[in-house]
């Protein structure tokens, strides 16, 4: 026997406990150690067989289902256990919520060592389908093949599929047929296009020997109505692109912004690339609370807009501003936030490191009419420094928004040194918040912490705090 299939064993009838960081349940198995699994409910009663084993804990998997939990509820999407998008889809909402909750807890006070305030529940969304504003699909002739589809000798057909990358399998894509994320048209648009391509011959993109023409499709739709749809090919063909862009346009005349880009690197991130606009604008517009937001094919937007509102307004809300504050957005992308506080404070400054975000932030500003906010670009431990501090002045509040890494300490470490009134932390993983936290612990305490749901579904949860110097 080799040494990694002696590694595998079998714990029967083992009840599901709980279910925390990055999605996994959790059971123990009968030597105590925790076994994460990646396809259980808390609840159920499994069997588990494992495959890989650490010191502290077991990976395995649940074979046999002997008693299914009350927190189940069924999956709306057809694709459910296959795709990697969505693996919360099989238990009831309020129990996402529970374990959301509990997860941004036991970070704050494991890691960070935080003494909690009353926590104030977490706020769920009133849309827990359809919410994103945002999808990229990926066109693929390696379409993922299912057991029985291995092992069929029926002749397959062509195995062209337009969705998501497998998890763990970087060149097979999933085919999907309704994914329950985006709002139509994204799923009508998504199939006329397939379909056209294979129509028409349109080669479809191999990730492994890096041929073919058609690699991904974006498409943004947003709460004016606007839609946008983004065609990323692999090369020039000028007939085959027009003709598929044609098509588009011509099916789906409530496209407001129709382009493509033309990429023949070996990855696809198009940041570097030029997005040339075939029809329609080069941007969407979102709009929230009467301002407007401009967003292009490389802005970042909150994908969730409905619950990027509610985020917004607790941060303002714990900001507790009343006018005459300088306020700092750290991280501020496209300046979403520092504009949403602008009215209530006396000016906002916006640091990002993403020059393009910079500019739009600075062209919604004016489009907003906004006159008190001015925006920076550059890495965060660098431009925020004490000639920048003296220069733009002392805030009397900061309001940070780091991506999932959280703060650089350099960066926590000059906050400190700043020492403003109040600091708001918005943050999509609270371990790193938690971590940035125990750092502030001797300067400021945590006076509320409020939990977002942004991504129904999913184990993803954002978490404000506001801090207050002590
Ligand atoms: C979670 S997003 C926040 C965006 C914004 N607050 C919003 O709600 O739309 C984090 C932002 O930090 C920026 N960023 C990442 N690393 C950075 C760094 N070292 N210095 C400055 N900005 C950075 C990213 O480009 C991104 O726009």
């Amino acid at each position: 026997m080799s040494r990694k299939k002696a590694r595998k064993q079998v714990f029967e009838n083992v009840e599901v406990i709980d279910a925390g960081a990055k999605g996994k349940t959790i059971a123990k198995a009968p030597d105590g150690k925790v076994i994460f699994l990646p396809n259980a409910v808390p609840g159920d009663v499994v069997d588990v067989q494992t495959f890989k084993k650490r010191k502290a804990f077991y990976e395995g998997k649940a074979t046999v289902f002997h008693k299914l939990s009350d927190k189940r509820t069924l999956p709306a999407c057809e694709h459910f256990g296959t795709c990697g998008g969505c693996k919360w889809q099989d238990m009831g909402y309020k129990h996402q919520l529970f374990y959301k909750q509990k997860e941004v807890t036991n970070n704050l006070t494991r890691i960070g060592h935080i003494e909690l305030p009353e926590v104030t529940p977490i706020l769920g969304a009133e849309n827990q389908y359809f919410y994103r504003n945002k999808m990229e699909f990926s066109f693929s002739d390696s379409r993922w093949l299912t057991l029985e589809e291995i092992q069929s000798d029926k002749d397959l057909g062509d195995r062209n599929a337009l969705g998501f990358h497998i998890p763990g399998m970087w060149d097979k894509i999933l085919d999907l047929n309704t994914c329950h994320l985006q709002a139509d048209p994204s799923n009508a648009i998504r199939n006329a296009v397939k379909q056209f391509a294979i129509e028409n011959e349109l080669e479809f993109f191999n990730t492994r020997n890096q041929t073919g023409l058609l690699r991904t499709m974006m498409i943004r739709t947003s709460s004016t109505g606007d839609i946008m749809v983004m065609l990323q090919l692999f090369k020039e063909d000028k007939a085959k692109r027009e003709l598929l862009l044609d098509f588009i346009a011509e099916t789906f005349p409530q496209i407001t912004s129709l382009q493509y880009v033309i990429n023949g690197k070996a990855n696809d991130t198009i940041y570097d690339q030029d997005v040339i606009c075939y029809k329609g604008n080069d941007h969407i517009f979102e709009e929230m609370e009467g301002l407007r937001f401009k967003i292009n094919a490389k802005s970042f937007y909150q994908t969730n807009s409905d619950q990027a509102f509610e985020l917004y307004k607790i941060t303002r809300n714990f900001a507790g501003l009343t006018g005459n504050e300088l306020v700092y957005d750290l991280y501020t992308g496209t300046g979403t936030i520092a504009q949403f506080v602008a009215k209530q404070a006396s000016k906002v400054i916006g640091v990002e490191s993403v020059p393009d975000a910079i500019t739009a932030a600075k062209e919604n500003a004016q489009l907003n009419n906004i006159n008190n906010v001015e925006f920076f670009v550059g890495d965060m431990k660098q431009v925020f420094n004490d000639e920048f501090i003296e220069t733009h002045g002392q805030p009397d509040v900061i309001i940070t928004d780091p991506p999932r890494d959280g703060m650089h300490k350099d960066v926590v470490q000059q906050i400190l040194n700043i020492a403003p009134k109040k600091v708001v932390y918005v943050s999509c993983n609270s371990a790193t918040q938690a971590r940035d936290l125990a750092l502030m612990d001797a300067q400021y305490k945590v006076i509320k912490t409020q939990a977002v749901d942004m991504f129904p579904q999913t184990f993803h949860v954002e978490n404000v705090v506001l801090l207050e110097r002590r």
